[in-house]
């Protein structure tokens, strides 16, 4: 049995519609380049690389002037739609144009550095779970919390079982959408999809990824993503 036999086909969602500020860059980050291609381009394709995905909604901001240049976006594939102020809200906006899949993935434009073992270590919750999951990475540093407001140490926060919550986020499209209807109604605080279902009581699972899977955010990940890439292309390549 093929990859694309054992996992059912999974529409993924892109949220691609933020300004990018952190990054001080003259445009959105997720339109620099690294080689040859965007950032926002090897994310699609790290996703579109495994059979099972077979659909990706792009949230895009209503002032894009970018994803149309770009030779994915004639891909058929790909399916745009408008996103919103936050990114949960683009997020959802992506939910509402998904069509009646099972299973939904979200993964950040920022992303790029997606390896292809670890979506299919996560695709493979649709065999056995029924919420669904993360990919996350342990944390490696001792980590302090600041005293309110002050660049001072109120105390470390023990750091077993702390994980950095990565992309993709995987879960069945009508519970997450479900989830994050209802979280983002009663004003909760989103930062990642995961974080609507904890918000409604279920517990997703903790899928084990690579720490360079990184998001692309400040002016200095950029050199590191370009790093992260070129490992990946020479390894494709070798
Ligand atoms: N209203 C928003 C905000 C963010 N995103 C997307 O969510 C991902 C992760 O968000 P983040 O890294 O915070 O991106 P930005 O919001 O663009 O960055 P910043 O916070 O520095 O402005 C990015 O791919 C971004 O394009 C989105 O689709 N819609
Ligand atoms: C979804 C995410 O990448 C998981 O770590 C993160 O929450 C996005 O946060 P941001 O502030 O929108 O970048």
């Amino acid at each position: 049995m093929n990859i694309a036999d054992s996992c059912p086909h999974v529409i993924a969602v892109v949220p691609a519609a933020g300004i990018g500020s952190r990054m001080l860059s003259e445009c959105p980050k997720q339109y620099l380049s690294i080689g040859n291609k965007t950032i926002l381009e090897h994310s699609l394709d790290a996703l579109l690389a495994h059979p099972a995905v077979t659909k990706a909604i792009v949230a895009l901001s209503p002032d894009d002037v970018y994803f149309s240049r770009l030779p994915v976006a004639n891909d058929p594939r790909i399916i745009q739609v408008v996103g919103g102020n936050q990114r949960a809200d683009s997020v959802l906006a992506g939910l509402k144009a998904a069509e009646n899949a099972q299973w939904v993935l979200v993964h950040d434009a920022a992303r790029p550095c997606l390896h292809l073992n670890d979506l299919t270590r996560l695709l493979e919750l649709t065999q056995r779970s029924e919420v669904g999951g993360i990919l996350a990475a342990p944390v490696r540093d001792t980590m302090k919390r600041a005293t309110g407001g002050a660049e001072t140490i109120a105390h470390t926060v023990e750091r077993e079982a702390l994980w950095h919550a990565l992309t993709p986020q995987l879960f069945p499209l009508a519970l997450l959408r479900n989830c994050l209807e209802r979280a983002l109604r009663e004003g909760a605080s989103i930062t990642d999809e995961a974080s609507a279902l904890e918000y409604c009581g279920y517990h997703p699972e903790l899928v084990s990824g690579r720490s360079d899977n990184l998001k692309v955010t400040r002016p200095e990940d950029l050199a590191l993503a370009e790093f992260y890439l070129t490992q990946i292309y020479n390894k494709e390549n070798a």
